[in-house]
């Protein structure tokens, strides 16, 4: 059963910050996500669970005897007064007590180990998953859930695998033997105490049912408070821009008062939960009592008994108490699993097919074949697109907004597959071909060019990390970027921050040239910047250009008359359709879409 989380009260606000993702999951037990989690313990399970199951049952034994030692040193070394007895017995107990412990310290080390590396292991995979599936995946989910699914929901398994496995079967093995020595002392009283088992069972399971679903409410709250703080914190220049600072605040005050409400509610929940634990166990400790000293004194059971059953209790409601917890545990760990393996059942819906081939080194011609292409169904982004261009052309595309031209860029990439027609490069569909073997050949220099983290010589390197020094410096140069970098703090070895804020956008423009250059790609993508630069950057950019175009095949999103001008052709696009294609005097001459849009559009872009 699946309910909807209640929603933040932003209700009659503008509809920001929505995150509807999380929803509360409230399932039965599914045997089918724990056996899939269990895979994930195999590797280790042959070297590292049977040194656990041999810690386990000793550390148990150990635990169990102690009572069973009290009981008898209670009954003969006590009540006949022998003192070698006594200190023996409390030699034995001694020897219990370090078995115990070293038993317990072992288990714990090998658990953790075992926990640490399925929980690595699981995010390697998940994370290598979602690396390797396609664009379609990520415009239709926000950032924000899947790093909740790689971080929250994996972390919520690490309680299971560290701890929680091998305490479930702990307290099962403890369990038994409780109830087999507590049957063995006294049939009676055993029977007698054993009968509230399902009354605590039932209160446990049943209040903690209800505190698993409060504190599920407050993870989703929490989740949805982090996606705000990461949505207002990357939006913070274009808050402070529109001066919508009070109006954030409000959102943030409303789902932090949520958060707290919901949190406040569940600890309520949770502070219940001892004292009726308690009280039934109170109700164990009356009936051992009253029934026990009954029958101590009908001399069907001695104090010592007495004494080692209500040892055994403590030990016994401490299982019950915590089988029930488990349970729970387990149920949240279901409800994770099954998150998590929705996204590593998620299959790239750009596929390789198993015989695909590797592109040798490419001429870079490339062939566009009646393309037909659709985001969605029945809203056709591009309408029978055809082009021929060989090796070493530059092709601008230009059209209005929305008319294709990215389009056709990700098609060339293949970071979607076409519905109908095409795409072929040096004759070979590139269906037929690896992606790696295809995209290894491509350089893409996006319009929001990425900066990561790292120094500047790191990002120009970004995509052929094994290039030397001198192999940076020539590319920097080469598309005149050197000078830029050589005026900052340190050079090459200048830290930039995560997207390269403290860059100009020219200079963020020339460091991915440099980056496209070094990487030396025989097909070349070009999203042009269109924010308009001073001339002296503009003038570099178009040297840059001349310099990173010359010998490939290159297409251009092209917002420039100068860059326009320059390419070997120009497609003019239209909702999709190829309108026009021709040199910029050729389409001048024509006087169609293109002098149009050239006439409005560009007028002002003329150098
Ligand atoms: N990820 C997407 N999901 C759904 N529809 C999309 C997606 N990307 C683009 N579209 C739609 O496909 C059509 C073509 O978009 P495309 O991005 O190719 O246009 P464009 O010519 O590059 O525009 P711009 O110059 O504004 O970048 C548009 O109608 C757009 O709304």
């Amino acid at each position: 059963m699946k309910q909807q989380a209640g929603q933040a009260s932003t209700e009659g606000k503008q509809e920001r910050f929505v995150y509807q993702d999380d929803t509360l999951i409230d399932k039965k037990f599914d045997w089918k996500q724990i056996r899939r989690l269990a895979t994930y313990m195999k590797p280790y399970a042959k070297q590292l669970l049977p040194i656990i199951i041999i810690m386990m049952i000793v550390g148990t034994l150990a635990k169990l005897i102690y009572p069973l030692i009290v009981s008898y040193t209670i009954d003969n070394a006590l009540e006949k007064h022998d003192l070698k007895l006594l200190i023996w017995m409390v030699a034995i107990l001694f020897i219990t007590y370090i078995v115990q412990w070293i038993a317990n310290t072992l288990k714990i080390k090998y658990t953790n180990i075992i926990g640490n590396n399925i929980i690595y292991d699981l995010r390697h995979h998940l994370f290598s998953h979602i690396q390797s599936l396609s664009f379609r995946f990520y415009d239709t989910r926000p950032a924000g859930s899947i790093l909740v699914r790689i971080t929250n929901y994996v972390n919520s398994l690490q309680d299971l695998f560290a701890n929680g496995v091998v305490n479930l079967m702990i307290d099962i093995v403890q369990l038994i033997g409780i109830v087999i020595i507590l049957l063995t002392l006294n049939f009676k009283l055993g029977l007698a105490i054993i009968c509230t088992v399902p009354i605590m069972f039932f209160v446990s399971t049943n209040l903690r049912k209800h505190i698993r679903l409060a504190w599920q409410l407050v993870n989703i709250k929490q989740s949805r408070l982090n996606s705000h703080l990461n949505e207002s914190i990357q939006g913070m220049r274009v808050t402070q821009a529109y001066t919508q600072e009070q109006e954030n605040m409000k959102f943030f005050y409303e789902m932090n008062s949520d958060n707290r409400k919901t949190w406040r509610k569940a600890v309520k929940l949770n502070n219940m939960f001892n004292p009726i634990i308690e009280i039934t166990g109170a109700i164990g400790y009356c009936i051992l009592f009253w029934y026990g000293s009954h029958l101590i004194g009908l001399d069907e059971m001695s104090v010592g008994d007495l004494v080692a059953f209500s040892s055994f209790i403590a030990f016994f409601w401490d299982p019950i108490n915590r089988i029930g917890q488990m349970y729970t545990q387990l149920l949240l760990a279901m409800a994770s699993a099954e998150r998590i393996f929705e996204f590593i059942d998620e299959q790239p819906v750009v596929d390789e097919k198993d015989d695909a081939i590797e592109l040798p080194t490419i001429k870079g011609d490339i062939k566009l074949d009646n393309v037909v292409f659709e985001y969605e169904k029945d809203r056709p982004a591009l309408r029978a697109v055809s082009l021929d261009v060989k090796s070493g052309q530059s092709i601008a595309l230009v059209g209005h907004t929305g008319s294709g031209k990215s389009t056709i860029i990700n098609l060339i990439c293949r970071f979607y597959d076409v519905v109908g027609g095409s795409v072929r490069v040096d004759g070979h569909d590139i269906r037929d071909i690896t992606i790696n073997s295809l995209r290894s050949q491509i350089g893409i220099v996006l319009q929001d060019t990425f900066i990561f983290s790292g120094t500047i010589k790191s990002n120009i390197a970004f995509g052929r990390p094994t290039a030397t020094d001198e192999e940076i410096i020539e590319a920097a140069k080469a598309v005149h970027a050197h000078e830029f970098i050589m005026s900052l703090p340190d050079g090459y070895e200048t830290e930039v921050e995560e997207r390269g804020s403290v860059l100009s956008m020219g200079q963020r423009q020339l460091l991915s040239f440099a980056r496209a250059l070094l990487a030396n790609p025989r097909i070349l993508i070009l999203d042009e910047a269109t924010a308009s630069i001073d001339t002296e950057t503009e003038l570099k950019i178009q040297e840059a250009l001349k310099t990173l175009l010359k010998g490939r095949t290159s297409f251009i999103v092209a917002h420039r008359l100068s860059t326009i001008r320059h390419a070997d052709k120009i497609v003019v696009l239209d909702h999709g359709r190829k309108m026009e294609e021709g040199s910029h005097d050729e389409l001048i001459k024509h006087q169609g879409i293109y002098y149009g849009l050239i006439q409005s559009q560009y007028r002002f872009l003329e150098m």
